[in-house]
């Protein structure tokens, strides 16, 4: 393998104590940030995420808001609850997670939270403010593949990016920032036509798909950059009974034609947390019109 092993663990995991220093520091001027999750039905993989969230919120010193509501909540009780959080000077972001159930609309309760505490980046606005270069709230996983890709490349100027993925909440987004880093950047999607061609082309090859091990190595320029975002889980081969994840590109393959590249888990998994509370922090400091933190921006 030649490919060195991009550590988001080890990054987010200095992230967070960079935010746990900025928190300690607004505390002693009397702020304290807040960010209230909201979570509606049982979904079991949205319990763990919500729990993590939780943990980690309390752990860098911020006030921890959690709110479960039964999968029949309605729409009116949920904007109740949202309008509130809205409302609430020590709530300064509110993420509510997805997916919801079905009789609920996540385009008309993202439009419900205010932009300025939707630390998911997922508005009208923010995506707005994003696309023309203004100052956003940018989505959390976006975000912290761009610190990724920062600390390990520098200067991005230039550099060919491929996206492959175009959704909201992560393809549209990360396109935007790394077009503003002076990438050439190509999105690629389900109508793509030669996507290995495509792939090829990538100094910088970002997978967001939601398809085990679809990018293979041959896809691969060499001495590229690949950010595995994709997330897939299936029984575990050898543990009866457990699950594992698995990435968008098939990673022994890849790493031997890469530079450098994210495993998952471990690889951008643990930045979209840590760029949640860097966004939460982001929120606070512009409520209360002071600087904004340095290096945990887009
Ligand atoms: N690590 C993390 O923190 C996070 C991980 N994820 C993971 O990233 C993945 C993508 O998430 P998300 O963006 O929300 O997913 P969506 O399902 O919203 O989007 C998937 C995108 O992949 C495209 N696509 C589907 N099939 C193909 C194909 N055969 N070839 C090329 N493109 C294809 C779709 O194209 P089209 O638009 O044409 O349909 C679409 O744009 C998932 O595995 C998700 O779990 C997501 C968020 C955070
Ligand atoms: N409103 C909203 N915003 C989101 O950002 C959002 C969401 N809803 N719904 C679900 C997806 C998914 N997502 C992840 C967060 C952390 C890990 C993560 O920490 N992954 C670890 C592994 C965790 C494990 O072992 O399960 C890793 O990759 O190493 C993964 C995925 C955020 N999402």
């Amino acid at each position: 393998m030649a490919a060195e092993i991009i550590d988001g663990k080890a990054f987010a995991a200095d992230v967070r104590a960079r935010v746990a220093g900025h928190v300690a520091q607004l505390k002693g001027q009397g702020i304290t940030p807040g960010l209230a999750v909201v979570l509606v039905g049982e979904d079991p993989a949205s319990e763990v995420y919500v729990a993590h969230k939780h943990r980690a919120t309390v752990e860098v010193g911020m006030a921890s808001f959690e709110h479960k509501l039964p999968a029949d909540t309605s729409e009116a009780d949920l904007f109740a609850l949202i309008d509130r959080l809205n409302a609430d000077p020590n709530v300064h972001g509110i993420l509510c997670q997805f997916p919801v159930p079905e009789h609920l609309s996540e385009r008309r309760t993202v439009a419900r939270i205010d932009p300025a505490k939707d630390v998911d980046g997922l508005s009208v606005t923010n995506a707005g403010l994003l696309a023309t270069g203004e100052r956003a709230l940018v989505s959390c996983t976006p975000l912290g593949c761009l610190m990724l890709l920062r600390d390990r490349l520098g200067d991005l100027s230039g550099k060919e990016a491929v996206v492959v993925g175009r959704s909201n909440l992560f393809g549209k987004p990360m396109a935007q920032l790394l077009l503003q880093e002076n990438c050439t950047v190509t999105m690629a999607h389900s109508r793509t036509q030669d996507l290995p061609e495509v792939c090829r082309r990538a100094d910088i090859l970002v997978a967001a798909v939601g398809r085990a091990e679809m990018v293979r190595g041959d896809w691969v320029k060499p001495g590229a950059t690949v950010i595995d975002v994709g997330i897939t889980r299936e029984p575990h081969p050898d543990k009866p009974g457990k699950t594992r994840l698995i990435g968008d590109v098939h990673f022994e393959s890849a790493a031997e034609a890469a530079a450098a590249i994210t495993p998952v888990p471990g690889g951008v998994g643990p930045m979209t947390i840590a760029c949640l509370l860097a966004n939460t922090l982001t929120a606070c400091c512009r409520a209360h019109g002071m600087p904004e933190p340095e290096g945990l921006t887009a």
